[in-house]
């Protein structure tokens, strides 16, 4: 692998200082990882020694990684690189550089994608064992493995910020007599497509888990003093929209808390619980919520 020069400012990046060839010295760099932002990392930091990378994203079944951004001024060029190893696709790398790059370096450029493919399939593949253990398999929603850590993080930061949070646990309305009903399988895609429909709409900043069972937890950032209340209107408007779900009568309730100073992982989810269960004893349909956050204490 030579390295490349031929315009300004690959000349300007730092030259190849190494006894090993080039590609040797890549390939021993991202072997040295599993996990896939740092073996993009090396790989971004190792074209950016010698070209002027600005930018490198990697996207992998609708999920990105967005590995360096430094882009700034307007003479930078894109460019976009599927990623395929032995015939199976791994996703598509994004490239921007200052300035166009000369045939040389694309062809170096293209050289050091081939010592990334293995690792970084390697990585992909441990991104994927790793997610299996914290994922819902039925919804591909966090599951509880991933709740506890997720509130464990979250408690530990609101206790040094001004950050407030709020917990709203969902369950289905009579989910038990629907299985009865129409059998298991149904009853899945039932579970799929609410979950699908929960996704929806909730901002990008609230999370949302499955509890268990025909029940889901939505954690609520910043949540203003209608918005738990507008949230569960616009989750009973959707599913009154949702074809799949309104023709078979379903419904849900919800309970609502606030997340307290005070609280432990535990003791809020069983706060949720009490309020999911005072909504239960009150629907089907049903929010029970703090009416005021200044209960919040
Ligand atoms: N199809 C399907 N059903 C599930 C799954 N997990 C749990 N369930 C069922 O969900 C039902 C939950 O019932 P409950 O929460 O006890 O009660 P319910 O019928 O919803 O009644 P209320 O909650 O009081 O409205 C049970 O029948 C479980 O078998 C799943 O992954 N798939």
């Amino acid at each position: 692998m030579t390295v490349p020069t031929g315009n300004k400012a690959a000349n300007e990046q730092k030259p190849l200082v190494s006894s090993l060839p080039a590609s040797e010295q890549l390939l021993k760099e991202l072997q040295t990882s599993l996990n896939i932002n740092k073996v993009l990392t090396i790989f971004a930091q190792f074209i950016s020694r010698h070209l002027p990378l600005k930018a490198l994203s990697f996207c992998h079944h609708q999920e990105n990684f967005p590995i360096l951004n430094q882009v700034s001024g307007h003479e930078h060029e894109t460019s976009l690189s599927t990623l395929y190893v032995e015939q199976q696709y791994l996703g598509e790398l994004t490239y921007t550089t200052q300035g166009r790059l000369n045939s040389s370096q694309k062809n170096w450029m293209k050289s050091c994608e081939q010592q990334l493919l293995y690792p970084l399939r390697n990585a992909l593949l441990h991104h994927e064992v790793c997610n299996q253990a914290v994922r819902d398999q039925l919804t591909n929603l966090g599951n509880r493995v991933l709740l506890e850590e997720v509130l464990a993080q979250l408690l530990n930061v609101q206790e040094r910020s001004d950050l407030q949070y709020a917990v709203m646990l969902i369950d289905l309305d009579n989910f038990q007599q629907f299985n009865q009903n129409h059998g298991h399988t149904q009853g899945d895609k039932v579970l799929i497509e609410f979950a699908h429909l929960l996704r929806e709409q909730l901002r990008s900043c609230d999370q949302l888990f499955r509890f268990g069972g025909d029940e889901f937890l939505i954690i609520v950032a910043n949540p203003d003093e209608s918005a738990l209340q507008l949230i569960f209107r616009r989750l009973q408007l959707a599913i009154s929209d949702n074809c799949p779900l309104n023709s078979q009568n379903i419904s849900c309730c919800a309970g609502a808390v606030m997340v307290k100073p005070a609280h432990t992982a535990d003791s809020l989810l069983e706060d949720a619980r009490q309020a999911l269960l005072l909504a239960k004893n009150k629907g089907p349909n049903y929010l029970e919520a703090p009416l005021s956050f200044s209960q919040t204490g």
